[in-house]
């Protein structure tokens, strides 16, 4: 197996004394490329701690995170930002674009951060708008976009650099159900382009397009199944989804 995101012994224990909270509790993951890997478990159970963990925007407490090869838990800030910027793309529940931007300049600003030119961006930026079904709209403020549009923005803006990684939290959290079938097929979509994706998720259907599921509890991975991978699949019949 080529893996490309990897947990050893991963610990994160958040507050002080009496607060203490271990979110995560020695995991260890390995994360094929090519993966799409869902992530699923009660509030409070560690999700979004082990996605921060792998994307490095948090440090761990205890153990090793690796990306392609690299361990990144022991680089330091300015390494880990660089390694954020070029190498993984985040997707929030909030979207978090910048309101005063429009959806193309959103998609560029990752590029434009990561030193490519000003064209070069602007050209990605259109190409992934268009990838994500918004080739009307790069013109527009996320305030004139609908929630299931502002989220396909940032999942283009999430693709800028072509990131090795993909990490989702709770993309579909906020959007209704046509939205949420529209984010599900660009994820199907990337998946089928080998594009390697985590994605926290709340939602049966989300977790139907991966290839695997792991479920957790108190921190640690109760659950480990490999799917079909589509939502035809074995689980997309259970809970009722054709197509
Ligand atoms: N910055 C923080 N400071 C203190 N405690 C935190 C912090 N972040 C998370 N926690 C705690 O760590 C535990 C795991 O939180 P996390 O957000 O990772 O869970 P989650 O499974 O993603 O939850 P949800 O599904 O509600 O988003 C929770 O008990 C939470 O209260």
């Amino acid at each position: 197996m080529n893996v490309l995101s990897a947990a050893r012994g991963l610990v994160k224990e958040h507050g002080q004394g009496h607060s203490r909270v271990r979110a995560v509790d020695a995991v260890d993951l390995d994360v094929a490329a090519g993966q799409m890997l869902a992530v699923m478990g009660p509030s409070g159970c560690g999700k979004s701690t082990l996605l921060h963990l792998l994307g490095g925007l948090e440090r761990p407490t205890g153990g090793e995170v690796w990306l392609a090869g690299q361990r990144i838990d022991t680089l330091n800030e300015r390494a880990l930002a660089r390694l954020r910027r070029r190498s993984v793309g985040f997707v929030f529940q909030a979207f978090h674009l910048m309101e005063e931007l429009s959806a193309a300049e959103n998609v560029e600003l990752p590029a434009l951060l990561a030193g490519r030119s000003r064209r070069a961006a602007r050209r990605r930026a259109c190409l992934l708008l268009d990838r994500v079904g918004l080739a009307g709209r790069t013109r527009h403020l996320p305030s004139e976009l609908s929630g299931g549009q502002r989220q396909r923005v940032a999942i283009a803006r999430a693709l800028a650099n072509e990131p090795l990684l993909v990490l989702a939290d709770e993309p579909t959290g906020n959007l209704d159900t046509a939205a949420t079938l529209d984010v599900l097929r660009i994820f199907e979509d990337l998946r089928a382009a080998g594009q390697t994706l985590v994605i926290v998720t709340h939602d049966e259907r989300v977790a139907a397009t991966a290839d695997r599921l792991v479920s957790m509890r108190d921190g640690m991975f109760v659950d480990d199944i490999r799917l079909a991978g589509s939502t035809t699949g074995w689980l997309g019949g259970l809970i009722g989804l054709k197509g």
